[in-house]
């Protein structure tokens, strides 16, 4: 047996499903997940030693590569400093400076330990702000596993076929109003009926958690413009799309100011951490200025931060985003030069670092709908022939992939070198 195979099965004993995340366990392309030791730039090794070039990157956060020494050495001083104290510290404030400074829109922002925690605060600061109770979401978007979003969402839960958890009461998902994502008529159609029960719509601006799907003109301005005649507050769960797509975003990308953003991932540079933020009349609710509770031990954890600002550095750098999403799209347009080769019908999207591919024979990809008519079988044959031979995708046909600026050119026609020879063995 290899040291994955000994280390699942022995993780299997203690640990549910053998893992800390369901994602991670293969479901969605068979066989057994692989166990990693250490990364590098843009590669992992594995417990066998085995050495991948990675398009997971932690799923987001690693967009300056593994092991970047000025995030490893901004880590290692706070931790010299003390790991926690459970009390202000100076940290916080330059990282509350900073984000505030990216999002023109955000007035305040108060930090947390995951995107799970950012979304599920922001939902109820919404609530709470609007004093309603009906939240609007989108088939295939994924913001995390608090409860009233649990529902037709995607990511781990699409993979494993329970989009509506278990364990959700119907008394919370009720409230949960699902639509179609880059539906504007549909949009229209329930605010038109509706409009003043809603609280908020929460939206992946670009999706990542059903394959990657970008917004169609017109989607993003049509939520702006229900929720300004409404009143209901403008979400923009920007997990995944914050510090990836552009510094400041999709909403700095495609110009849509939100009422609350929710970010993480790449804030945290590699620590656990998330934040929400967003219009100081809407902030102000949260306690202790407000009525709307909202806490955490380790938030805004000294270590967390000094990674997150060694990151928040690093991307800021004049050019960082214009040669990510070139390298994002020149792997995209590799990987179609070599389906193409092959007679393999595929289709590709992409949005600054991040890309999606899909085995299909639909020229645009943009409805989720669509991507669960993708040739499922076709992806998992790829998926391990790609593993087979080095590289590291996400496991899963509905998840976005990342590229990182630790791909060189190297890395970037390695892997389309090795896509030509898989894609004739499909
Ligand atoms: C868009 C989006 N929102 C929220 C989350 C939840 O973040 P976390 O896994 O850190 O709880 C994720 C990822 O998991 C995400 O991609
Ligand atoms: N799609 C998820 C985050 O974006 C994957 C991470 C996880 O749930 O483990």
């Amino acid at each position: 047996m290899s040291r994955s195979e000994t280390l699942f099965a022995a993780a299997k004993n203690h640990i549910p499903g053998g893992v800390n995340s369901p994602v991670r366990a293969f479901k969605g392309v068979g066989g057994d997940p692989i166990f990693f030791k250490s990364g590098k730039g843009a590669y992992l090794i594995d417990e066998d030693d085995r050495q991948y070039i990675d398009y997971v990157g932690s799923w987001g956060p690693m967009i300056l590569g593994h092991g970047n020494p000025a995030i490893i050495r901004a880590v290692q001083e706070a931790a010299e400093r003390g790991l926690s104290f459970g009390a202000p510290t100076a940290i916080e404030v330059e990282m509350a400076y900073k984000v505030c400074d990216i999002f023109p829109g955000m007035d305040m922002v108060r930090m947390v330990s995951s995107g799970t925690e950012a979304t599920m605060s922001a939902i109820r600061l919404a609530r709470g702000y609007t004093g309603r109770d009906k939240i609007v979401k989108f088939e295939g978007c994924y913001h995390g596993h608090a409860d009233s979003l649990l529902v037709k969402a995607g990511s781990g839960a699409l993979t494993l076929g329970v989009p509506n958890s278990p364990g959700v009461p119907a008394s919370v998902a009720e409230h949960t109003l699902t639509l179609e994502y880059n539906n504007s008529d549909q949009v229209r159609e329930l605010f038109n009926t509706i409009g003043g029960e809603i609280a908020c719509i929460i939206v992946e601006p670009v999706a990542g958690n059903m394959n990657c799907i970008p917004p169609v003109p017109g989607f993003l301005e049509c939520l702006r413009e229900v929720c300004d005649q409404s009143g209901a507050v403008l979400i923009l769960d920007e997990v995944m799309t914050g510090f990836r797509v552009s510094l400041s975003g999709a909403q700095g990308y495609y110009g849509i100011e939100p009422d609350l953003t929710t970010l993480g991932k790449v804030i945290g540079g590699g620590m656990p951490v998330g934040a929400f933020g967003g219009k100081k009349v809407i902030m102000d609710c949260i306690a202790p200025t407000g009525p709307v509770y909202q806490a955490g031990t380790l938030s805004g954890n000294p270590v967390a931060m000094a990674a997150g600002l060694a990151m928040i550095d690093g991307v800021s750098t004049a050019g960082f985003y214009e040669s990510l999403s070139q390298k994002a799209a020149s792997l995209m347009q590799g990987l179609q030069g070599a389906a193409d080769a092959a007679g393999i019908p595929f289709t590709t999207n992409q949005v600054g670092g991040m890309f999606g591919f899909f085995f299909s024979d639909e020229k645009a990809i943009n409805r989720f709908e669509q991507v669960t008519r993708c040739n499922l079988e076709r992806f998992q044959k790829f998926y391990h022939l790609m593993l087979d031979n080095g590289v590291y995708l996400a496991p899963s046909a509905y998840e976005a992939g990342f590229v990182s600026s630790a791909h060189r050119d190297t890395e970037l026609e390695q892997t389309i070198n090795i896509a030509h020879k898989v894609m004739q063995q499909l």
